[in-house]
């Protein structure tokens, strides 16, 4: 039966060629119920129709069989049509549906109909508010995992086998996440890693995929993706909290300077190799790391590629706090639970207070490492040891 049903949903929603649930929509039959006796019954039977086609959650197909089959008696009357074919099971079971209604008078079919529709509505309507406390996924993402819950909307990057390294499909889908974040009705937005890494960067693999414009197309894309990349995290809207719960590499440790509030596993580390890699940085960490932790402690960080514990990166202002990794969801995740019950309209102007003079440097700052990094990435230096990595003769 599961098969059929199956069928029938597909089929159905193919000859509305729209929504499952337009399925409902019955365009072609019309009624013709006359007398004024009727009047009003025949009105809330059609309110009745027209609140079908706005139903949020699809009904099930047994819902569905059981409204086509009333719909049938109170139009047309007991079923007196010759029964379908065995193999021929769509519309078997729609005869089925209807010929159980067997001498059903049309009005009590009718007044079943407007009922069945009734309920159908207010826990459709229910649902879609959502169950306080659930963790209700939204869209789907291929690399990532988006929930919402409590006000807060959770980012979890999830290739957690490559070290949640961002692939340039991932890139797309982060700043897709974050731009329906940003309209949510979520109070913070949260971003994390799935696995044992928070991120190790860049995937070394996305240079790998050459357009036929050649090499040179390939890091004028890359640059321009780079950019819209950042300038998302610069005009995110909200308070944006980072969840650092491994090692993070590369792009996901600059960007880190663009987030409202930082906190760390003792077991994160924070690590920009860009001249290992024959790059230079990117994610504003050129203007926002000497900011945050000093010129000479970014210039450890940004060209002689020191990596930080999670403690030294707390001393020197890019983490907000640090927790044992063994306490560390739970706390982080009740303290943030607390902040997402203040005022959601305070804390966004807050924001937008704190940023808002910074803004326009930050997207000029973006757009230079951008163009500079373009022309890196071109470099004998980068080139090199990108493949050096992909060969499998380096790692970090
Ligand atoms: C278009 C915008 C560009 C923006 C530019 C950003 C710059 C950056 O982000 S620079 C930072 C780039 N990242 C790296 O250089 C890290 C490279 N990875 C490593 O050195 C190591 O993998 C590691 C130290 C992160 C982890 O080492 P570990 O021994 O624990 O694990 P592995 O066996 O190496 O990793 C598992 C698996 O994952 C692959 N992988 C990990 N990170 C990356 C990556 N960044 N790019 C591509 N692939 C990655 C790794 O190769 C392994 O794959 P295999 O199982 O197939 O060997």
């Amino acid at each position: 039966m599961a098969g059929v049903a199956g069928r029938l949903a597909r089929n159905w929603c193919r000859s509305a060629v729209l929504s499952p649930l337009q399925v409902f929509s019955f365009p072609s039959l019309q009624l013709h119920l006359s007398g004024t006796a009727m009047r009003a019954s025949q009105d809330d039977f059609e309110n009745a129709m027209n609140q079908v086609k706005l139903l949020k959650k699809d009904p099930g197909n047994e819902v569905k069989l059981k409204l086509y089959a009333l719909y049938k008696q109170a139009t047309e009357g007991p079923c007196n049509m010759p029964k379908p074919g065995v193999f021929d099971f769509i519309n078997k079971a729609k005869w089925d549906a209807w010929n159980a209604l067997g001498s059903l008078p049309k009005e009590t079919a009718r007044q079943n109909y407007v009922d069945l529709v009734s309920s159908l509505s207010s826990s459709s309507e229910s649902s879609s508010q959502g169950k306080p406390g659930a963790d209700r996924e939204q869209q789907e993402y291929e690399n990532l995992v988006v929930t919402s819950e409590d006000g807060i909307t959770k980012i979890m990057f999830n290739r957690p086998t490559r070290k949640n390294a961002i692939s340039t499909q991932m890139y797309q889908e982060i700043m897709l996440a974050l731009k329906a974040a940003s309209k949510d009705d979520s109070t913070i937005t949260v971003v994390t890693g799935n696995g044992d890494y928070y991120s190790s960067g860049n995937d070394l693999a996305n240079f790998t995929d050459i357009p036929p414009g050649g090499v040179e197309e390939k890091a004028k894309q890359s640059a321009i993706m780079l950019r819209d990349f950042v300038d998302t995290f610069i005009d995110f809207p909200k308070p944006l909290i980072a969840v650092v719960n491994g090692p993070a590499v590369g792009i996901s440790v600059t960007t880190l300077g663009l987030f409202d509030a930082v906190y760390a596993s003792d077991k994160a580390t924070f690590h920009t190799p860009f001249s290992h890699l024959g790059l230079s940085p990117e994610g504003c960490a050129s203007y926002t790391f000497p900011k945050i932790m000093g010129p000479a402690k970014a210039t450890e960080m940004l060209i002689f590629g020191k990596k930080l514990t999670a403690r030294e990166a707390c001393a020197q202002g890019l983490v907000t706090e640090v927790f044992p990794d063994s306490t560390f969801q739970k706390e982080v995740w009740t303290r943030l639970k607390a902040y997402s019950k203040l005022p959601q309209n305070s804390m966004r102007i807050s924001k937008q207070v704190i940023r808002k003079i910074e803004k326009e440097k930050l997207h000029a700052v973006n757009a230079e490492e951008s163009s500079v990094l373009q022309k890196r990435w071109l470099s004998d230096e980068c080139m090199n040891a990108t493949m050096n990595f992909l060969s499998k003769r380096s790692k970090l």
